[in-house]
């Protein structure tokens, strides 16, 4: 007989859960329900009795944590341990995505969003308890270890600690071995020191920004309300600063290194698409200037890849020596200055490198800025550009939410990419919409910080035309990557007869 994997069994819970939400939608006469009707549908009213079946069933394909007749508690307490005990990890039942949207009460949407910053609260405290660490670094990390000898190792209490565990315990991010003992899940492993995942939850200030992100937008102070200065965003409120944050971080090395690692980690899990995704070797011969290129993990790369090129990485001055450290580090046998080098550049001076095949790279920068800024970027750019000069855009394209019917003879779909080794992005398929809906929250959540960091937001291409005609430049083609990025190239304007260089 064959055995079934996780997965397999999880598809069939998806299945039961939708066949039986049909048919229960069917033997009660309710209409269908829609993500994109403008009317109540009767499963929204709180105040009515579902069917226990139509009530189960969409209790089974929310995986919810908690529920109206369950207490937190007890109800946790169960599921955790029941699941734990047979193998599965809950957060694989926890189905996010349209058929959430589709079938969840929406008051228990309401509850667990407005609850939902107790999920950050307890992944900071797990992590700055040193409680993670303990689970990560123990002999045998499947037993497990209870929570009170957990809390006495960290020094806390106990009492506090078994609801915060068993809260991520229900989020996926620990599985509840047995009644009170954990241990870390997959997705926890993530959290591990060293690990992106780590470096990036634990930059400073994301809570304070968040909740100061309301002050920003709301401000009382209409100066505030409509500024799209860099320096008049949450951070600013949250610090209690007028600096930017990249002046802020000048002044403060210790928050600058952990904003470092964190950047870094956005470009690690992008970088693999980058370098996949882009034929970069046609660029072989060009001089490459990686303008605010932070630590320089793309230049690396590139300069390893295109031994008759030079790479330029440039940032602020005190970045310079994290990219110095990281070059030496990476490619010890290099001389600094002979095929890379590191400078201080302003973003906002004119471009000093300038000549036959040069590439300008903007990589994860202008969605730090406002469009002002980014369009002065841009021009000292195109200033400094030659007709053959690309400029490489290298930021995310944030789809809006729109459904979007795509021609048949230009339909690219999952049978389109067997065996296929050059990526495509897939066409959103029927009823979901063009940014894939909850696939996009990532990139939409850090669309939202950095309107909270720097008045800076992830751009659709609309709003990326408008920044780049802006500036006077063209766009000669835009290349989809994997890991939510894209390479926009962009050119000077064809140079009429009648102009002169
Ligand atoms: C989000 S990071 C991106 C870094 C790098 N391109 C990457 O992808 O890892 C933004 C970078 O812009 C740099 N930066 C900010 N303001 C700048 C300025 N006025 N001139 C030059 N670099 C600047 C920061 O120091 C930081 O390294």
């Amino acid at each position: 007989m064959k055995t079934l994997s996780e997965l397999d069994i999880l598809q069939q819970h998806l299945n039961n859960a939708i066949d039986t939400i049909r048919d229960e939608i069917k033997r009660n006469n309710l209409p269908p329900l829609s993500n994109y009707s403008t009317e109540p549908h009767p499963m929204d009213d709180a105040s009515i009795a579902l069917p226990p079946r139509l009530y189960e069933a969409r209790r089974l394909l929310m995986g919810k944590p908690y529920s109206a007749t369950f207490s937190w508690f007890s109800f946790s307490e169960t599921f955790c341990t029941v699941y734990s005990f047979s193998g599965m990890q809950f957060e694989k039942a926890f189905l996010q995505g349209q058929l959430q949207c589709l079938v969840q009460s929406p008051f228990d949407r309401v509850v667990e969003q407005s609850l939902s910053g107790y999920e950050s609260s307890c992944l900071q405290i797990l992590i700055r308890s040193g409680v993670l660490d303990q689970l990560a670094e123990t002999d045998d990390p499947s037993a497990g270890i209870p929570a009170q000898e957990l809390a006495k190792v960290a020094d806390i209490d106990s009492w506090k600690l078994v609801p915060v565990m068993r809260y991520l315990a229900s989020q996926g991010w620990l599985s509840e071995v047995k009644e009170d003992t954990f241990r870390l899940t997959r997705l926890a492993l993530e959290l591990r020191w060293g690990n992106n995942g780590r470096n990036w939850i634990t930059t400073p200030g994301k809570p304070e920004i968040s909740t100061a992100f309301v002050k920003q937008v709301l401000n009382e102070d209409p100066n505030w309300r409509y500024s799209r200065q860099p320096n008049q965003a949450a951070y600013q409120l949250a610090f209690n600063t007028d600096q930017t944050v990249f002046e802020y971080l000048k002044h403060h090395p210790k928050e600058r290194h952990l904003w470092a690692m964190s950047i870094q980690a956005w470009g690690d899990i992008t970088y693999v698409g980058i370098i996949a995704d882009y034929p970069w070797s046609s660029l072989d011969g060009y001089t490459l200037v990686d303008c605010a290129g932070g630590q320089g993990k793309l230049s690396i790369a590139l300069v390893k890849m295109l031994p008759n090129s030079q790479v330029i990485i440039q940032d602020r001055e005190e970045v310079g020596t994290l990219a110095k450290n990281n070059v030496k580090h990476n490619m010890p046998e290099v001389i600094l200055g002979d095929r890379i080098s590191v400078e201080a550049q302003d973003l906002f001076m004119p471009q000093p490198r300038s000549g036959p095949k040069h590439v300008y790279i903007l990589k994860l920068v202008l969605h730090d800025w406002p469009d002002l800024e980014c369009i002065t970027i841009l021009q000292h750019l195109a200033k400094a550009a030659r007709e053959d000069t690309k400029i490489f855009i290298i930021d995310a394209i944030s789809e809006p939410c729109t459904l979007r019917t795509v021609p048949e003879s230009e339909k690219v779909d999952l049978k389109d990419l067997e065996y296929a080794e050059e990526y495509r992005k897939i066409s959103p398929p029927a009823f979901i919409p063009a940014n894939f809906g909850c696939s996009a929250k990532p990139l939409l959540a850090l669309s939202v910080h950095m309107l909270g960091l720097f008045n800076g937001r992830e751009r659709s291409m609309s709003e990326w035309e408008t920044v780049i005609s802006g500036a006077g430049l063209d766009i000669a083609a835009v290349h989809g990557l994997r890991g939510t990025l894209s390479i926009i190239e962009c050119q000077l304007p064809p140079r009429k007869d009648n102009e002169f260089h």
